[in-house]
């Protein structure tokens, strides 16, 4: 990644972290534009804003443990105040494509269970139409084979075709923090994003996919010297 691109997505961070405010309970997302946003609330933890935080996946947990922000459980926090995650894609409505990181299940859950979403992310990300990234799909690893053929027969009755890939990772199949691989689905576009989810949610074997509809309510984009916002401020 570019100095550049490190900076877009610090700063995106930081324009999160202005909404953190002491005692929150905070869903905290995966990849490297949310791992920003644990480094610089960190230094926020360190000079003595108290929260708490429910990590998405384990390399979260890791970073935050290292870094010494306090976390929690679902099990023993139930409900989250504010969640900031990053996003592969930012469409209309802040419908968003996630799951890249292959952290989409503990991610959804999360955001779902919190009372407001923020997106962090840099320009690169914003998309009129859902679809250029490859949407990840969280599969069972029982029936994969069936699983992977009524995806794609679901998809061909929307309209939808392009290839769909078991994700791999150093020549082995990619396992989830919940122990499911990942079905990557090269749609190129999604004009209807909910028609699909709806759609997939209804496959036995897919145990959830990377289409977070009606969950974010706003987004910092960073690019062009300036932090963008998109949805309620
Ligand atoms: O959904 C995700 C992980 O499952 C990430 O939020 C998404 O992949 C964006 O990652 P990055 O900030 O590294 O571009």
């Amino acid at each position: 990644m570019s100095a550049d691109m490190r900076e877009l997505k610090i700063e995106a961070a930081r324009a999160a972290l202005d909404q953190v405010e002491d005692g929150m309970r905070l869903g905290i997302g995966t990849g490297s534009t949310a791992e920003e946003f644990v480094r610089v609330l960190a230094e926020r933890v360190a000079g003595g804003l108290t929260v708490i935080g429910v990590p998405t996946s384990e390399r979260t947990a890791a970073l935050c443990r290292e870094l010494g922000v306090p976390l929690t459980t679902l099990d023993e926090t139930p409900e989250l105040d504010l969640t900031i995650d990053g996003a592969d894609e930012i469409g209309p409505q802040l419908g968003l494509i996630k799951g890249g990181g292959g952290a989409l299940l503990r991610e959804k859950i999360v955001a779902a269970a919190s009372r407001r979403m923020i997106v962090i992310a840099d320009k690169s990300k914003l998309v009129e139409t859902l679809g250029r990234f490859p949407l990840p799909i969280e599969v069972n690893s029982f029936g994969l084979g069936a699983t992977v053929r009524t995806i794609e027969r679901t998809a061909r009755a929307l309209g939808l075709e392009g290839a769909l890939k078991v994700r791999e990772r150093d020549g082995k199949p990619f396992v989830t923090d919940g122990g499911h691989l990942i079905v990557d689905a090269s749609f190129g576009r999604i004009p209807d994003p909910r028609a699909l989810a709806n759609a997939l949610n209804a496959i036995p074997g897919v145990v959830e996919h990377g289409l977070f509809l009606d969950l974010a309510d706003t987004a910092f984009v960073a690019g062009d010297g300036e932090v963008r916002t998109f949805g309620a401020a």
